[in-house]
């Protein structure tokens, strides 16, 4: 008898929620694997915030199920928020304190303090490349250099799941670069398994996952080579096209 299946890294079904008369989402389900990039491709008004305010708990799931390597939300809020790391697409970064004073708070939050908190947030902040701001007020930093020190934060208490909405909005084309690059890079390293909220298609390459969100609902998902040849096109950019009934005008997107 072969083995149960490990438990999704996280795992969405039947999940739908509604702002009054207005539908944001209509029976979503997905499952990421540790170790999977996947992006949550969607257009503006999809739904990709408002499933992310569900997953992380800031909106309540009145229909629909979400676990996070096996944990609950509803019924085991602690244990699923601590294997999870979140960067919102609103920067929540305190632009007064230090990046370090930043990495500290968000760490004294997950329980690590002392000279464990220290040691995590250095090794945070030389993987992002920014040791050497750790004292720098956020506000001196660049749009770029803040995204990373976000992504440091969001990774401080050791997740295996990450969360990032629309990440690389308003970063330059190096920054946004870096960005992509190190997640992947964390992905086959770690084993860290990440869901990248965005709506610009090349940021999943033929070896991604992706979810394809549309109105509220999910239209196809599964490797980039095998939607495509679903869509029966060849790239993902006509793939979406296709599946969202968008005419291709290049560019753009
Ligand atoms: N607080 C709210 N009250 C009412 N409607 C909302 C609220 N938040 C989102 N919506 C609506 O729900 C739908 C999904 O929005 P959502 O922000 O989740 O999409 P999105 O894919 O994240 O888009 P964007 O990239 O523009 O943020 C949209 O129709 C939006 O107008």
């Amino acid at each position: 008898m072969s083995p149960a299946p490990p438990a999704a890294a996280l795992e969405v079904s039947g999940l739908s929620h509604s702002f009054g008369a207005r539908q944001a989402l209509r029976d979503v389900g997905f499952r990421i694997a540790p170790g999977d990039f996947t992006a949550l491709l969607g257009l503006n008004g999809a739904g990709k915030t408002t499933l992310f305010a569900l997953v992380t708990r800031l909106y309540h799931s009145r229909q629909g199920r979400v676990t996070v390597f096996g944990h609950d939300i509803r019924r085991q809020p602690s244990a699923a928020l601590a294997a999870m790391g979140v960067v919102f697409q609103q920067s929540t970064l305190d632009l007064d304190l230090t990046v370090r004073q930043n990495l500290a708070y968000h760490a004294s939050l997950h329980g690590i303090a002392g000279s464990r908190a220290r040691t995590r947030i250095e090794e945070e902040l030389e993987r992002v490349g920014l040791a050497d701001r750790r004292d720098a007020r956020v506000r001196q930093l660049s749009g770029g250099q803040r995204r990373r020190v976000e992504l440091a934060r969001a990774l401080v208490h050791d997740p295996a799941l990450l969360l990032l909405d629309e990440p690389t909005v308003g970063l330059d084309i190096e920054s946004r670069r870096f960005l992509i690059e190190h997640v992947r890079h964390l992905c086959r390293q770690r084993g860290l398994a990440v869901l990248w909220a965005t709506h610009l298609i090349d940021e999943a390459d033929d070896t991604a996952k992706v979810i394809v969100l549309h109105q509220g609902q999910v239209l196809d998902q599964g490797p980039v080579p095998e939607v495509n040849v679903r869509a029966g096109v060849t790239t993902l950019r006509a793939t979406f096209d296709t599946l969202t009934g968008q005419r291709q005008e290049g560019g753009g997107r």
